[in-house]
C-alpha cells in the first residue's frame, strides 16, 4: 500500500521516521520487480525491544528511563546500528532508523543486517558517572539480544567512544571474557578502529567531493552550510574546508555562526572538544538554525537532528544541493518539492555511511585482533565510498531518477535478492 505525503504548505506535517522509510521503499520497489511479500516484509522490523533502566542519580533519587532496540532485517547478516540518547528518542523513530540501517548497509554491500536503538534522556543533563551508570545497566537489558554475531550497536547522537567502552566493558564482565566486538566507535586502545569517529563527516565530505565533481563544479568555487557541528557536521565541515571549498556557514542547537568568505572550520571547536562552542564563536554574523537552512550556497549539509527541511521551508531552500549527513533531515513533501525545483538531494543512506563502514572495519579487526594504521582504513573508507557511489551513479544515468532513488534501489535490489536466495516463506 502507497501512502503519499503531504504536499501544501497549509496542509499539518508530521511524519515519523518509519513513515518516511517506507515511502522511501515503496518508491523504490515500484522501479524493481520485487516479491510484493519481500517488500512487505520490509515495511516492519523483524523485533523490537522496549526495556526499564532505573537510575540512581548522584543525589541519591532514583529516576526510571526507557531504552529502545529496533531490529529491522538480518538477512545480510548481523543487525549493525548506533545507539542515541536524545529526548525524542521513540519506538517509531528506533524501527524509522534501523530501516535506514539495513538500506546504508545494502549501498555500502556490508554483511549487516539494521538494527538502531536509543534511551530517552537529555544527556547533558547527566554527570558522566550518572551517563556510566545509564550505559552500564542498558548494556546489560540489552545483552540476550546483542553480540559480536548478532547485533552489533555503535554511537549515534549523545553518544561517544566513551560511552561505547562502557558498554563494552559491562558486556564483557557479564560473559566472562573480553569481547570488543559487541560493540564498534570505541576508543582504539580498547579495540575501536582509527579513524572510525572522523568517518561519517569524512564519507559525508567524499560523496560531496564526488557530487562537485560529477557536475564540474570548481571546488575552490564552492559554497557549503552545514547544520550541525557534531562527529557528523564538523568531521564533513573540515574535509571540505581542507578540500579548498568555503564552508561559510556552520550551527550546534543554540545557533549558527556565518562568514560569507568562509570560516577557518578547524578553529571553530566542535560539539565533543566544547558543546555550545560553535554559537559562542567570534563570526562575522550570527544566524539562527533556521536561517542557515536557507542560505545562498552551492551545497547545504543538514548533519544534527532529523525532519529539519519540510513542506515549510523547502520552497526557501537556496542551495543547488543537499547532502544529508543527518539520518533523516528531509521529510516526503520536502523531498518532493526538491524534485520539483530540480535541487539535487544526495541521501543519508550513503552520504554518511563512512561511520558504519568504519565500523565494519573495526569488527574485522576486532574479530581478528589485528589493528589498522590510520592510513589504511582511510584507504579502505574511500575505495569503499567510490564503489557505492559509482554504483549510485550507475542507476542514477541508467533509470533518470532521483539520487535518493538510485541510491535505494541499489540496497533494495541486494536485500530482495537475499532475501530470494535464502528463501523468505517457510
Ligand atoms: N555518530 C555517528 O556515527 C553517526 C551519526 N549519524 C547521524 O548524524 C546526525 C548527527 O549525529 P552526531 O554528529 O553523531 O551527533 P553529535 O551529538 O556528535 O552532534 C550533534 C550536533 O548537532 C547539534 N544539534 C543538536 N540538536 C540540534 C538542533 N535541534 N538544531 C541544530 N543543531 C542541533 C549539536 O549541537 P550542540 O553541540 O550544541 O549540542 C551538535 O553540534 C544524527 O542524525 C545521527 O543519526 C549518521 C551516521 C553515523
Ligand atoms: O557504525 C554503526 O554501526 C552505525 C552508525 C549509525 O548509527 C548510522 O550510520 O546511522
Amino acid at each position: 500500500m502507497t501512502s503519499a505525503p503531504p504536499t501544501s504548505e497549509s496542509e499539518p506535517e508530521e511524519e515519523s521516521a518509519v513513515e518516511t522509510a517506507r515511502r522511501q521503499l515503496e518508491r523504490a520497489a515500484a522501479h524493481l520487480d520485487v516479491d510484493d511479500g519481500i517488500v512487505e516484509r520490509l515495511r516492519h522490523p523483524t523485533s523490537v525491544y522496549r526495556m526499564t533502566i532505573p537510575l540512581e542519580r548522584d543525589d541519591g533519587t532514583r529516576e526510571m528511563f526507557t531504552g529502545y532496540r529496533a531490529h529491522h532485517d538480518g538477512v545480510r547478516g548481523p543487525y549493525k546500528g548506533g545507539i542515541r540518547y536524545h529526548p525524542d528518542v521513540t519506538e517509531e523513530e528506533s524501527v524509522g532508523l534501523s530501516m535506514w540501517m539495513t538500506w546504508k548497509c545494502a549501498v555500502m554491500d556490508l554483511p549487516f543486517g539494521g538494527a538502531k536503538g536509543g534511551v530517552v534522556v537529555n544527556p547533558k543533563e547527566l554527570s558522566n558517572k550518572e551517563k556510566e551508570r545509564l550505559t552500564r545497566r542498558f548494556a546489560e537489558e540489552l545483552r540476550p539480544m546483542i553480540g559480536p554475531m548478532k547485533d552489533i550497536p555503535a554511537p549515534d547522537m549523545g553518544t561517544d567512544p566513551e560511552t561505547m567502552a562502557w558498554f563494552m566493558d559491562a558486556y564483557s564482565m557479564q560473559e566472562g571474557q573480553t569481547e570488543p566486538g559487541v560493540v564498534t566507535g570505541k576508543p582504539p586502545v580498547v579495540g575501536g578502529s582509527y579513524g572510525r569517529e572522523e568517518a561519517p563527516g569524512r564519507s559525508v565530505g567524499i560523496i560531496t567531493r564526488e557530487a562537485i565533481d560529477y557536475y564540474d563544479w570548481d571546488r575552490e568555487d564552492t559554497t557549503v552550510a552545514v547544520q550541525g557541528f557534531g562527529s557528523v557536521g564538523a568531521n564533513a565541515a573540515r574535509y571540505l574546508d581542507d578540500l579548498g571549498a568555503s564552508v561559510v556557514a556552520v550551527s550546534d542547537v543554540n545557533g549558527a555562526i556565518y562568514d560569507p568568505d568562509g570560516l577557518d572550520t578547524n578553529d571553530v571547536e566542535d560539539h565533543d572538544e566544547t558543546p555550545g562552542m560553535v554559537s559562542g564563536y567570534d563570526a562575522p554574523q550570527s544566524l539562527t538554525n533556521e536561517e542557515l537552512l536557507e542560505l545562498d550556497v552551492d551545497v547545504l549539509i543538514p548533519a544534527a537532528i532529523g525532519n529539519v527541511l519540510t513542506a515549510e521551508n523547502a520552497n526557501n531552500v537556496n542551495a543547488e544541493m543537499i547532502v544529508e549527513g543527518a539520518n533523516g533531515p528531509t521529510t516526503s513533501a520536502a523531498d518532493q518539492i526538491f524534485e520539483e525545483r530540480g535541487i539535487n538531494v544526495i541521501p543519508d543512506i550513503i552520504a554518511n555511511a563512512g561511520g558504519v563502514t568504519v565500523s565494519y572495519f573495526e569488527w574485522l579487526q576486532d574479530i581478528n585482533r589485528r589493528k589498522w594504521r590510520l592510513e589504511r582504513v582511510n584507504e579502505e573508507l574511500e575505495t569503499e565510498m567510490l564503489r557505492a557511489w559509482n554504483a549510485v551513479r550507475s542507476e542514477y544515468e541508467a533509470r533518470d531518477v532521483t539520487w535518493r532513488d538510485a541510491t535505494y534501489i541499489v540496497a533494495l535490489e541486494r536485500i530482495a535478492e537475499a532475501h530470494e536466495t535464502r528463501g523468505l516463506w517457510p
